[in-house]
């Protein structure tokens, strides 16, 4: 491993870990996205997964919103996408603009057409070479998140070959060919497991895995599928940190909708912290979860095209829900979205949101 820069805004990792911080950390999803003037100028002339392949192109797009809110953000997230996977994998997936696969999966007998051991350093080693340019651009201003898609997430767009409205495709696997889907939930997070590991070896200092599409399935569904492969990523990363020496590093589950799983998910899911949607309130999740995870979330990004006003409302009134009593701070949690934020929403206006975090979420001696 080369040597790279030391932090020196650990914020995000000590709320990670459990600890009560004077003030929340603050990031948030897609940061690096359409929203950006900088971003845009540079997708002009390159196409989506040009950039994810190329280290240059990825570290500078993830440097665009610390650059941007150099002191009001907390944490970078490596430029990158969900679908690397499948694209490991042995599929095709275009972006036009949404995701698209050409050939997606039809039935139980296409797997046989994904590449079997799927070796990371080879087919997505450009994610770890951007891990590393990112980590020493960084100089240490704030940590560097890695990430994948959750498996039954990436098994979801496998099957469907794009977004869904309605799931037909991948439930109907699910629910027709249930011992096949779990072997094909299995394979994706086996893969999952040795990108996370590359991560963490190429500098990755927090992993997050999104499982976006977990509020689709039914609360035993989720358990019966999802479940038991968010656990094995968690169980198989550590291992294999472990195994090798390599230090281990605190880990996020967002799984988006499974607001009803989230007692479970904190019980034994293996995850440090746990992102929300905004369809529960910080108070039920913080006496749902009772201190056994972080928490991470999870204002509806739709509230930064409301203006500023509506903005400091929405923040002032999370930071209380999320705030423990004693002092007015914040026990282990991340201030973030509770989605990703969209393309339209102007720049200032998530500035001002990151000003409403650092004020109403410290801690008042
Ligand atoms: C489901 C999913 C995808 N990708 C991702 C998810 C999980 C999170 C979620 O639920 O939103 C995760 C993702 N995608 C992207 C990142 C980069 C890091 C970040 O800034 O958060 C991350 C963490 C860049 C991106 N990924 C994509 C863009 C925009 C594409 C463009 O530049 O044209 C970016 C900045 C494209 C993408 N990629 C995907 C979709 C559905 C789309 C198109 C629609 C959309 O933009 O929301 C798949």
């Amino acid at each position: 491993m080369v040597e790279l820069p030391p932090l020196r805004n650990d914020l995000l990792l000590r709320a990670a870990r459990g600890e009560k911080t004077e003030r929340a950390p603050v990031w948030i999803m897609r940061q690096a996205g359409r929203y950006l003037p900088e971003f845009r100028a540079l997708r002009a002339n390159h196409e989506f997964f040009e950039i994810c392949r190329t280290p240059e192109l990825a570290t500078e797009i993830t440097l665009q919103p610390i650059r941007r809110y150099s002191g009001l953000i907390d944490a970078s997230i490596i430029f990158s996408d969900i679908l690397v996977i499948p694209q490991a994998m042995g599929m095709e997936v275009l972006m036009n603009p949404g995701p698209s696969f050409p050939d997606p999966l039809n039935i139980p007998a296409d797997v046989a057409k994904l590449r079997q051991n799927v070796d990371v350093e080879k087919e997505l080693g450009y994610v770890f070479k951007a891990i590393t340019q990112t980590r020493i651009e960084l100089k240490g201003e704030v940590p560097l998140i890695g990430f994948c898609g959750a498996p039954w997430t990436l098994f979801a767009y496998m099957i469907e070959g794009g977004g869904s409205k309605t799931f037909t495709k991948a439930k109907t696997w699910l629910f027709k060919y249930p011992k096949e889907s779990e072997a094909l939930l299995i394979q994706i997070a086996d893969v999952c497991v040795d990108f996370l590991v590359g991560q963490v070896k190429a500098g990755a200092q927090l992993l997050q895995v999104f499982d976006s599409w977990a509020g689709e399935l039914s609360p035993h569904d989720f358990a019966l599928f999802s479940l038991p492969t968010l656990r094995h990523i968690s169980k198989g990363v550590r291992e294999k940190l472990a195994n090798q020496n390599i230090p281990q590093v605190p880990m996020t589950l967002f799984a988006k909708g499974a607001n009803y799983a989230l007692g479970e998910l904190a019980q034994d899911s293996g995850y440090d912290v746990l992102g929300l949607d905004w369809c529960i309130e910080p108070s039920v999740a913080r006496r749902t979860v009772n201190g056994k995870v972080a928490l991470q979330g999870n204002m509806d990004p739709n509230v930064l095209y409301g203006g500023r006003e509506a903005i400091e409302s929405a923040v002032k009134r999370m930071c209380k829900e999320f705030q423990d009593g004693i002092n007015g701070g914040v026990s282990a949690w991340i201030a973030n979205l509770g989605h990703g934020i969209t393309p339209g929403v102007d720049p200032e206006d998530v500035r001002w949101y990151f000003e409403c975090i650092h004020k109403y979420s410290a801690s008042k001696q």
